[in-house]
């Protein structure tokens, strides 16, 4: 398989992923080319292969630059980045790398919904900076028996309700239609659900319909004493209602891990002690992110060999 070449539009940033990669095909790291456009015409007919992740996927203008492309193998569950009716008008397969990370996810979700309401990074900086001394910590907001609102109940949705439940908290859930599988109480419409819950977490895909799915008015509803936790993708957040929600008080406070912009985060957010920020790292432990690699090189050979793909999309 070396002679494949494996065009990787996502930063080399998975030393393990690129050395597996670089172990059997010809990758081409396409973020650190400068000349991008000389490099697609010198090499577009070997690239039979995109792997993207959460950041750079395989959207139309390159995949009509790469007349030989077969198959888009995301390092990633999300697959927002990758253009899905043109990989579907070509024939060329699509690949996430689902249920090995959704554990990681939904443990962040919880711990992003203690750290808001137990300010934990706050009082974490009040013992560095020695403030402690001069007494104890302001009390803060407890998280056991909180409502939580889900916004999409596949596995990481429902992983993360899984662990809320173990917190006592009441679940509820919006998603398209109502599941008849599940006891959780459901809502129709995302206002609704905001303005029944403490805690509202965006755990759904980022498409067409979910984007700006948390808008003024369901920030309202959710009001200024409820949290939103978002470990979806930030364009399902209105980013600028959110923030001037938070800087005027209207919404009680919010634990983001992704943003509208990555790894631009708006600077209003930087001194409000509600509100944690983290760097797009739902997945990131080193066992999950292996297994994620693990995925993306499993699809290109399976591919390649002429076997089923283990985790396909399309
Ligand atoms: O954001 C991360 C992913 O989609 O895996």
């Amino acid at each position: 398989m070396e002679s494949i070449g494996v065009l990787m539009t996502c930063p080399p940033f998975d030393p393990y992923l690129v050395e597996q990669l670089e172990k059997r095909f010809t990758l081409f790291k396409f973020h650190s080319i400068p000349d991008k456009a000389h490099f697609l015409n010198s090499n577009k007919a070997s690239i039979r292969a995109v792997v993207g992740n959460a950041s750079a996927g395989a959207d139309a203008q390159l995949i009509h630059q790469l007349p030989n492309l077969e198959i888009v193998s995301s390092f990633s569950v999300g697959i927002d980045k990758i253009d899905l009716a043109k990989c579907r008008e070509r024939g060329i397969r699509v690949t996430n790398t689902p249920d090995v990370l959704t554990d990681d996810v939904a443990d962040l979700a919880i711990g992003l919904m203690l750290a808001v309401l137990r300010r934990l990074c706050p009082s974490d900086r009040y013992v560095r900076s020695g403030q402690w001394k001069r007494g104890d910590y302001k009390l803060t907001t407890k998280f056991t028996g909180k409502s939580v609102g889900i916004i999409g109940l596949g596995r990481i949705g429902l992983a993360i309700a899984k662990r809320a439940e173990a917190f006592s908290c009441p679940i509820s859930y919006h998603t398209r239609a109502e599941k008849s599988d599940v006891k959780y109480k459901y809502y129709p419409s995302v206002v609704e659900l905001a303005a029944n819950c403490q805690i509202l977490v965006v755990a759904c895909a980022l498409t067409e319909e979910t984007r700006h799915i948390i808008n003024r008015e369901v920030i309202n509803a959710l009001g200024p004493k409820g949290v939103l936790i978002n470990i979806g993708r930030g364009p399902h957040v209105d980013e600028p209602e959110l923030v001037s929600a938070l800087v005027e008080g209207r919404l009680g406070g919010a634990g983001l891990d992704v943003f509208q912009d990555e790894p631009n985060v708006p600077e209003e957010l930087f001194g409000l002690e509600n509100v944690v920020l983290l760097p797009h790292v739902g997945s990131g432990t080193m066992e999950s992110r292996k297994e994620m690699a693990d995925l993306v090189v499993g699809n290109l050979e399976a591919h390649f060999l002429n076997k089923p793909l283990l985790t396909p999309v399309l």
